[in-house]
């Protein structure tokens, strides 16, 4: 065994070697929620076993940490049925409370959401091995994210002000929901990347669908009766089950009427297909990117290393916003090299708890398996693994590997890796990562590394018009989540922010009369009496 695999190995704890406060009790749950009412569930249940494994003498078991149900078609169409009845047309409880009911009732869930955070997080570092501070952040982030939706809501379309006022007419602009919405999310951020569709889609007064990733499943149950006391029956329902067996048949029925889902391009477009009515579905997608960074040959090498190991290495690459391919110049690329295998190797491997963990198992029991087929590939085409125990694989950790010199036959050249592997491409011209971006499917992000602001200058306009956010000697990144987060080709459909997202689940309705003595008495009355409907679109022009 060599110097690595005996350091990895010992990563993996004996289980009196947890600590006690992130000892886990196996959450058994048996329980959903379909139109405010508790149902427990009889019929065939998954096991969850953590990415964390323990040792038992010379051998690795995994840790079972619970279980969920296999709930099936039949009740992801009870499920539907009490989210459509909720809904009611547009004239159920909900799609006609007042805005400001709605706000409360998301802030109670924002208390009780508090209350949960330990037990949150630790699910969250089981579940999918994230680190504490990492978890602890995606919960923060989460919490602030509702408080910042909560903020913006009272504030949009405040600015009304660009409209035509046509003489004669007077109006009042309202923000109106959609109907059911089918909400689903990714297992790198089952939490955050799933409120960050869920929470708007609830407060605009739509009624929900929800389906947590199989990695991430049991994180959400500490929320379940949150969800039933703060909301009006029918509001939230949860679908448990796998997703392909599920929520096809969900589809196909024609009545979903926004289908949101953070995850895979393929999965979303699949889906896209399967309802009749195409032009009735509005789709909110986040999905799969290959961001390149770019180093030119005036970097700061110090400063790319830097990002570049962040963007790259981040929860083990495991990020929609990841640096996936790196571009440096020919003329740097042994220096940035060098210095990049460096950093990597202060990297801290470990288990989630420990403090300053960088790197740590990943929670797709497949994904070894398959970044070792990706190492395999790239080799067989030229490359090498130019860091030391690079793809180093101890059942569920997997050390990160460098690959050099990368080109269009490897499966990393245009595959989204998703995971511990960096592949680093020389070039002699820049023209070279342009053309490369231009081509790629998705187009999320870009990292350009310079010192030279007009060179830099020239190359945002071209990239801009084919991602959707340059950064400019930093890595990519979704936040701060106020930004406009979205991407071209197959990244994403749809923008999200903590303004566009209240966009994306509703639509701007007008209230308009003629503008008579004797309308205008009862349109201002109207408007009156509404008044806690609309908020900051209590508009009379
Ligand atoms: N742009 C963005 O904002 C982000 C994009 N991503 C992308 O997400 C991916 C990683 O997440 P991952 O969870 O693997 O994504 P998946 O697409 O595999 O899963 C996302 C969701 O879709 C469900 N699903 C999967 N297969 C099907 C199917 N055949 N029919 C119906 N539903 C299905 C999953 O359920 P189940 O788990 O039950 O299979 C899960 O809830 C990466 O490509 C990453 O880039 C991740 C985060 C942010
Ligand atoms: O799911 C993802 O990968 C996130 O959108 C990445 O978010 P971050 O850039 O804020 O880590």
């Amino acid at each position: 065994m060599t110097n690595l695999q005996e350091k990895i190995t010992a990563i993996f704890p004996e289980t009196s070697q947890i600590p006690e406060q992130f000892q886990i009790q196996p959450l058994h749950q048996r329980e959903y929620l379909v139109g405010g009412e508790m149902r427990q569930w009889a019929g065939a249940t998954q096991d969850v076993y953590s990415p964390i494994f323990v040792k038992n003498g010379d051998k690795f078991e995994s840790i079972l940490i619970g279980s969920y149900p296999i709930t099936d078609e039949a009740e992801a169409m009870e499920a539907l049925d009490a989210a459509m009845r909720a809904y009611d047309n547009g004239r159920g409880e909900w799609p006609t409370m007042s805005l400001i009911e709605r706000i409360t009732c998301m802030e109670n869930f924002l208390k009780k959401m508090l209350e949960k955070k330990t037990e949150i997080v630790n699910l969250l570092m089981y579940e999918i091995g994230k680190s504490l501070a990492d978890s602890i952040k995606e919960f923060d982030r989460t919490i602030e994210y509702i408080y910042d939706t909560i903020d913006c809501l009272k504030d949009i379309d405040r600015n009304s002000s660009r409209f035509k006022i046509e003489q004669g007419i007077i109006g009042q602009i309202r923000r109106s929901p959609l109907g059911v919405v089918l909400c689903m999310g990714p297992f790198n951020y089952p939490l955050n990347e799933t409120f960050c569709t869920l929470i708007p889609a609830i407060i605009m007064g739509n009624t929900i669908l929800f389906k947590p990733p199989k990695h991430g499943t049991l994180l959400h149950y500490p929320l379940l009766k949150a969800f039933q006391e703060c909301f009006p029956k029918g509001v939230v329902n949860t679908i448990y089950g796998r997703g392909a067996n599920v929520v096809p048949p969900l589809m196909q029925t024609g009545k979903i009427n926004v289908l949101t889902l953070i995850g895979s391009s393929k999965v979303a477009n699949d889906l896209k297909k399967m309802h009749p009515k195409l032009n009735r579905l509005r789709a909110v997608l986040g999905l799969d990117a290959k961001n390149a960074g770019i180093i030119l040959k005036n970097a700061d090498v110090e400063l790319a290393v830097k990002e570049c190991i962040l963007g790259s290495l981040s929860f083990n690459g495991q990020r929609c916003t990841a640096i996936k391919i790196i571009w440096v110049h020919r003329s740097i690329a042994k220096k940035f090299l060098n210095r990049f295998t460096e950093e990597l190797e202060k990297l801290k491997f470990g288990m989630p708890w420990e403090s300053g963990v960088n790197l740590t198992p990943l929670p797709e029991p497949n994904k070894p398996t398959y970044l070792a087929e990706c190492i395999a590939d790239a080799k067989a085409n030229g490359a090498d693994v130019i860091n030391e125990g690079g793809g180093t694989t101890i059942n569920s950790f997997v050390y990160p590997a460098v690959l050099y010199p990368v080109n269009e036959k490897m499966k990393v050249y245009s595959e989204e890796q998703f995971g511990p592997i960096v592949p680093v491409v020389p070039f002699d011209d820049v023209e070279e990562p342009i053309q490369y971006i231009i081509n790629s499917s998705h187009g999320q992000q870009v990292s350009i590394f310079g010192t030279n602001p007009d060179q830099i200058a020239h190359l945002i306009d071209p990239l801009v018009n084919q991602v959707s956010r340059v950064n400019i000697n930093a890595q990519c990144q979704r936040g701060p989540d106020t930004f406009p987060f979205t991407g071209r080709k197959d990244s994403a459909e749809g923008t999200l922010s903590v303004e566009d997202a209240l966009r994306a689940f509703s639509i701007r309705t007008v209230v308009a009369t003629k503008d008579t003595d004797a309308n205008k008495k009862i349109f201002n009355e109207i408007v009156e009496e509404h008044s806690s409907h609309f908020l900051s679109t209590k508009y009379v022009f």
